[in-house]
């Protein structure tokens, strides 16, 4: 099987720190990948070097896109990055408002998400738009409301349901339950969990929370300063830890 991304050498400074570095691996059609590490680690810099929003300075990240096959992300002329972003792939961010637009209704949000993707006829985008405020349990009747009159919680389905309206294969998340109540938490990844499976859903989720990842994500990458410290399944990675940056990482979870 040809894998849906196949990230080779990413390496990303600032001056003279590292950002991330030598990143390697592949993942397929339908996995999630978990990347985890203390603060500073650099999850955010190799989610942003993948996703196109950060240039990194060596490696490639190969998309096996649906008309030509693999291509490598990087060698894309822009109008083709962006068409990529507004079709096969999706962002998360973890906080709601950086991707969403406030000053637009909830089904604007969802509904221009379609527009970009050729969209015209009013009433099938406002109905796709009230489909998918219901997939992410959002009534259906709070379509003309701006998301500035939504809980954080709802915001953040919100953006799920904007980011997901395309049918994308491949999504990336930063912390996307970061920033939330613990109960709104267990919700919002009960009900990513369902979407991935339904969609087969590709996904690279970068957390901190161990939680997260148990719960969402196949295989797992731990890192630490720049660099990935251990790899695996998330099962095997968590239940016995090789690295001893891991095996802190797991304990000081289990002491909470
Ligand atoms: N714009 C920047 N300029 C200089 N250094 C940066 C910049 N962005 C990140 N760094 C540094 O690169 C390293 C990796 O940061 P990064 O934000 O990727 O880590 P992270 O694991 O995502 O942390 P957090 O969970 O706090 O977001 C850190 O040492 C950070 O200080």
């Amino acid at each position: 099987m040809t894998p849906l991304l196949s990230v080779h050498g990413i390496t990303k400074r600032y001056g003279a720190h590292i950002g991330c570095a030598d990143v390697s691996f592949d993942l397929y059609p339908g996995e999630v990948m978990g990347i985890v590490g203390e603060s500073g680690s650099g999850k955010s810099t190799l989610l942003n070097c993948l996703a196109g929003h950060l240039p990194p300075d060596q490696g490639q990240v190969i998309f096996d896109t649906r008309s030509d096959g693999p291509r490598d992300t990087m060698q894309m002329r822009e109008p083709e990055r962006r068409m990529l972003a507004r079709t096969d792939w999706a962002f998360v961010h973890q906080h709601a408002r950086d991707g969403l637009r406030m000053g637009v209704s909830a089904g604007g949000n969802v509904g221009e998400r379609l527009m970009a993707v050729g969209a015209r006829r009013y009433g099938n985008i406002r109905s796709s738009a009230e489909t998918w405020l219901e997939r992410v349990e959002i009534d259906k009747t709070r379509v003309d409301d701006r998301p500035s009159t939504f809980s954080g919680g709802m915001q953040q389905r919100l953006q799920i349901a904007r980011n997901l309206v395309t049918g994308p294969r491949l999504v990336f998340m930063d912390e996307p339950t970061g920033g939330l109540d613990v109960s709104v938490q267990a919700r919002l990844l009960d009900m990513l969990r369902g979407l991935v499976r339904d969609m087969n859903l590709s996904a690279i989720i970068v957390t901190h929370d161990l939680a997260v990842v148990r719960l969402l994500a196949d295989r797992l990458m731990v890192m630490k300063s720049g660099h990935v410290v251990e790899s695996g399944l998330t099962d095997q990675v968590l239940d016995d830890p090789q690295h001893p940056y891991t095996q802190l990482l797991v304990s000081s979870v289990l002491q909470v």
